[in-house]
C-alpha cells in the first residue's frame, strides 16, 4: 500500500517536472525563432545601397545573429538539469543558459550565475540554504528521472563520501560507458571542482590534481564560466587553451560548444607560432637542452652573431658605367668602394644600441653603411656632396644588386624560421651562439651535438618557443608584412573580379556593384570571430589562457606561453607526478616563480572519478615506487572486475593480444559506447599496431572513434577507456628517465577494466596483481 503511494507520489512529480521542462523548451523555441527572423532579416536586408561603413555593421550584426542561434542550438540537450528548493521556500530550475517567460520573469537560471552555485557547493554536512536538491535527466524533451537529496545530517555515508553532490547522479555519470569524447559535467559538477570554476579571473591558479580528478573537466568548465561572468573583456579579448597533442584537443573539443560557448582557442605549444605546424618530436636528450631556459640566451647571441662586421674594411666592387652590344648590356669599368673596419663596427654599434629588434635595427646599419659607402663614392669621383646629393646617392647605391648583396651579408633581414633553421643545422652557427657573454659556453660540446640536425628538417613541437623567441628578437619583418598586404590586395581584387563575373553572368551589373559584393565576402575580418582572429596572430594577447597537461611544458614554452598573456591571467591545471617529458616540470614553484613569485594560488583535487578503486591500488603501487612523496586520488567508485596480468612470451603476443582485445571489447562495448585502449612503450607502437588492424592509431581520422586504439603513452596523456591493455610494462618503464610516470599514467587511464600484458617477470611494484 505504501509502496504504491510512493509510486504515484514518484509519477505525480515527474509529470509536474516535464510540464515545466515542456514550457522551458517552448521559451527556448521561441527564442530561437526570434533569433532566426532577426538573422533573415539582416539577410533581407540585402546588398544594395547604404555606405561601407553600413554594409559592414550589416554583416556583424548578422554574424552575431548567426551566433546567437547556433549557441541556442547547442544548449538543446539537457537544457534543464536541476533544480534547488531552499529554506524560504523558494524554488529555482538550473540548467545550461538563462530563460524568461512571456512577463520577463527568470524561468531558468544559467549554471554559471551566483544564484545556482548552491547547487553544487551543498553537502549532506553543510547544505547552505538548501533543503533539498533535485536532478532531472532526460532524453530528448522527456524527463525520464528525478534523483532527489534531502539534506538531513542522517543520511551522512562513508567519510570520503561526505563531500560528494549529486551521489546518484554523479554515480550513474559515471558509470556510462566512454564515448571516445569528452562531455560535460554541469549537472555533477563537484564542490571541490566547483571551487576552481568559479575562482576569480585575475591571477594565476593551479590546479595540481592526480588522474581523474577531473582537472580538464572542470578547466573547461571555468573557461566557459569566465566568458560568462567577464563576458565583456573575454569576448573581445578571447580565451586560449594549451593541451599536450590534436588528439587531446579533439577529444575535449566538443565540451565548451555543448556549453554554448566558441570564442575560445584550442591549440598545442606545436602550433603557437602562426604559419608553423611542428607535429615532429625530439630525441629526449634534444627536448631537454631545447626546452631550457638558456635557448633564450643562445637564441639572442644567434641574433647578434647575424650583425656582423667585415674582418678588415669593406670593399663593395660597383659597376659604374655600362655599355649595350648586340643588345646585351655589359659592365666596362668597376670600381671599389671602401667603408674602414672603424666605421663598419660604429656603424653596428650604433644601430645595436638604439635597442631595436634586428630588422628594425637593420635600417639604422644600412642607411650608416650607405652613407659611407656614398662619401667614398663621392670622394673617388670628386663629386659635391649636400644632403641631397646624399639622399639621392644613397637611394642610387641601395638599388644596386651588389651593394645589397654585401650590407645583406653583414646584417641581413631575417625571418625566424630562417634564423632558427640555420642555427640547428650549421655547426659553426651554432658553436658562434653558444659562447655566453662572459666566455663561459652556453652549450657544451655533447649539447650542441645534441641540437644539430640536417638541413631541411620538420619543424618539431620544441622548435616552436625558439621560433617564438627569435620572431620577438628579429622584430616583424616589414618585407613579409608588405608581402602579406600585396597578397591581401591581390586576393580582394580576385575576389572582385569573380564578384563581377558572377554579376555579368546574373546580369545584374546595373544594380548591383562588384566591390559592395566582394566585400560582402565572409572572410572579411569584421566578421570573424575573436578566436578567429586570435588563432593566426602572434601577437595576440589574451584575455585569460589554460594551460592543461601543464607539467609537460619545458621552461622555453612557458616563455612562449607568457607572451600571449601579459596580464598573467592563468589557469594551470596538472599533475607533477605524471609529467613523462624529460625537459618538462618537477614542481609548480619551479615553473612559476620566475613570472609570479608568491602571487600564485593552488587549488588540489583529491577525488578520481575515472580509475575505480581496486585499479587505482595498482597505480598507487606504482605512484609509491616512483614519487614516494605524492598522494594518490581517493576513488569514488569500484570496479566491476579486479585488474590483472596476463603473460605472454613475446612470440605469442600475436595470438593472445587479438583474443584479449576481442574479450575485453565484448565486455565493453554497447550501445555506440565503450572504449578500447592499448598502450605500448614507444618503441613497440608500430609492432603491437600491426598485430591489431582493426584498432585505430593516434594519427588516423577514427582514433577517437574507433571501438580499439594503439596508442603509446604519450598519445594517451589525458584520455581514457572503458578498458586498457597496458603492453610490455617493464620497457615502459625503462624508455626514458620518466618511464615510471608513463606507466602510471598507462593504468589511470582506465575507467572499468586493466590488463597487463607482460613478457618477462612483471616488474615488483606490479605485484598486486599476481595475486
Ligand atoms: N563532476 C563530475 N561529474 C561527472 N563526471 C566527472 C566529474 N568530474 C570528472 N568527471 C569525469 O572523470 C573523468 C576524468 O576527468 P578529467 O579527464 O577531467 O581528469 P584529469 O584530472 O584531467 O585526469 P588526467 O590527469 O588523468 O588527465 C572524465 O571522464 C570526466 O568526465
Amino acid at each position: 500500500m505504501e509502496h504504491r503511494a510512493s509510486e504515484s507520489a514518484r509519477a505525480e512529480a515527474l509529470r509536474a517536472e516535464q510540464s515545466y521542462v515542456s514550457m522551458l523548451y517552448d521559451r527556448l523555441d521561441a527564442t530561437r525563432e526570434r533569433a532566426e527572423a532577426s538573422l533573415r532579416g539582416e539577410h533581407g536586408r540585402g546588398t544594395e545601397g547604404g555606405t561601407h561603413q553600413a554594409r559592414l555593421e550589416r554583416d556583424v550584426s548578422a554574424a552575431e545573429h548567426a551566433r546567437q542561434v547556433s549557441r541556442l542550438s547547442s544548449i538543446e540537450r539537457g537544457l534543464c538539469f536541476g533544480r534547488i528548493d531552499d529554506t524560504g521556500g523558494e524554488r529555482y530550475y538550473i540548467g545550461r543558459a538563462s530563460l524568461r517567460d512571456a512577463r520577463d520573469e527568470l524561468v531558468l537560471i544559467d549554471w554559471r550565475a551566483p544564484a545556482a552555485r548552491p547547487f553544487y557547493t551543498a553537502t549532506p554536512s553543510d547544505p547552505g540554504p538548501l533543503v533539498r536538491r533535485r536532478h532531472l535527466h532526460t532524453r530528448g524533451r522527456t524527463v525520464v528521472h528525478l534523483d532527489d537529496e534531502v539534506f538531513d545530517l542522517a543520511r551522512m555515508s562513508e567519510p570520503e563520501r561526505r563531500a560528494l553532490v549529486g551521489e546518484a547522479a554523479l554515480l550513474a555519470a559515471l558509470r556510462r560507458g566512454r564515448t571516445g569524447r569528452m562531455g560535460d559535467v554541469v549537472a555533477t559538477i563537484q564542490a571541490e571542482q566547483d571551487r576552481v570554476i568559479r575562482s576569480g579571473l585575475p591571477g594565476v591558479l593551479v590546479v595540481q590534481g592526480a588522474p581523474g580528478t577531473g582537472k580538464t573537466v572542470a578547466a573547461l568548465h571555468r573557461a566557459a564560466y569566465l566568458l560568462y561572468t567577464h563576458r565583456e573583456t573575454l569576448e573581445r579579448r578571447g580565451v586560449l587553451v594549451v593541451g599536450p597533442n590534436t588528439l587531446f584537443l579533439r577529444y575535449i573539443g566538443q565540451v565548451l560548444p555543448s556549453l554554448g560557448e566558441t570564442d575560445v582557442v584550442l591549440t598545442t605549444v606545436g602550433e603557437l607560432f602562426p604559419g608553423v605546424r611542428a607535429t615532429a618530436h625530439d630525441s629526449p636528450e634534444a627536448a631537454v637542452v631545447k626546452g631550457g631556459a638558456r635557448m633564450a640566451e643562445v637564441v639572442r647571441a644567434a641574433v647578434r652573431d647575424r650583425q656582423r662586421v667585415p674582418e678588415g674594411d669593406l670593399t663593395v666592387m660597383i659597376d659604374v658605367r655600362t655599355s649595350v652590344r648586340d643588345g646585351v648590356e655589359v659592365v666596362v669599368e668597376r670600381m671599389p668602394l671602401r667603408v674602414d673596419h672603424a666605421t663598419c663596427v660604429r656603424a653596428r654599434d650604433r644601430a645595436r644600441a638604439v635597442r631595436n629588434p634586428h630588422n628594425i635595427a637593420r635600417k639604422l646599419f644600412v642607411d650608416s653603411a650607405l652613407t659611407a659607402l656614398a662619401l667614398d663614392e663621392a670622394r673617388q669621383l670628386d663629386l659635391p656632396m649636400d644632403e641631397e646629393d646624399l639622399r639621392y646617392a644613397r637611394a642610387t647605391l641601395w638599388s644596386r644588386p651588389e651593394v645589397r648583396e654585401a650590407l645583406d651579408a653583414l646584417w641581413p633581414l631575417l625571418t625566424p624560421q630562417r634564423l632558427v633553421a640555420e642555427l640547428l643545422s650549421d655547426p659553426a652557427l651554432l658553436r658562434a651562439a653558444s659562447s655566453g657573454p662572459d666566455g663561459e659556453p652556453l652549450l657544451s660540446p655533447r649539447e650542441r651535438r645534441a641540437l644539430l640536425r640536417p638541413a631541411g628538417s620538420p619543424w618539431t613541437t620544441g622548435d616552436v618557443p625558439l621560433l617564438d623567441e627569435a620572431a620577438e628578437l628579429l622584430g616583424e619583418d616589414d618585407a613579409a608584412r608588405k608581402a602579406a598586404a600585396r597578397e591581401d590586395r591581390r586576393r580582394r581584387d580576385d575576389e572582385r573580379a569573380y564578384a563581377r563575373g558572377v554579376l555579368e553572368i546574373n546580369e545584374l551589373t546595373e544594380v548591383m556593384d562588384a566591390r559592395a559584393l566582394a566585400e560582402r565576402n565572409p572572410s572579411d575580418a569584421a566578421t570573424l570571430t575573436t578566436a578567429e582572429r586570435a588563432a593566426g596572430d602572434r601577437e595576440w594577447v589574451y584575455g585569460h589562457v589554460i594551460v592543461d597537461e601543464a607539467q609537460e611544458l619545458s621552461a622555453m614554452a612557458w616563455r612562449t606561453v607568457m607572451r600571449r598573456v601579459p596580464t598573467r591571467s592563468l589557469t594551470v591545471v596538472g599533475d607533477v607526478a605524471q609529467t613523462g617529458s624529460a625537459a618538462g616540470a618537477r614542481s609548480w614553484a619551479q615553473v612559476l616563480d620566475p613570472y609570479v613569485k608568491g602571487r600564485w594560488r593552488e587549488a588540489r583535487l583529491l577525488v578520481n572519478y575515472r580509475t575505480p578503486a581496486e585499479i587505482m591500488a595498482v597505480a598507487a603501487d606504482v605512484l609509491a615506487a616512483v614519487d614516494p612523496g605524492q598522494a594518490p586520488p581517493i576513488s569514488v567508485r569500484d570496479g566491476e572486475a579486479p585488474p590483472r596480468a596476463v603473460r605472454a612470451a613475446r612470440p605469442e603476443l600475436a595470438t593472445v593480444l587479438p583474443e584479449l582485445v576481442r574479450a575485453e571489447l565484448a565486455l565493453v562495448t554497447g550501445d555506440g559506447a565503450g572504449r578500447l585502449g592499448v598502450l605500448t612503450p614507444d618503441a613497440r607502437h608500430a609492432e603491437v599496431a600491426a598485430l591489431l588492424p582493426e584498432a585505430a592509431s593516434a594519427l588516423s581520422a577514427e582514433a577517437l572513434d574507433a571501438p580499439s586504439v594503439v596508442l603509446t603513452v604519450t598519445q594517451a596523456k589525458g584520455l581514457e577507456f572503458d578498458a586498457v591493455i597496458v603492453v610490455a610494462p617493464d620497457e615502459i618503464l625503462t624508455q626514458g628517465p620518466k618511464g615510471g610516470q608513463d606507466l602510471y599514467v598507462a593504468i589511470t587511464r582506465a575507467t572499468r577494466r586493466l590488463t597487463v600484458v607482460h613478457e618477462t617477470e612483471l616488474p615488483p611494484m606490479l605485484a598486486r596483481l599476481r595475486d
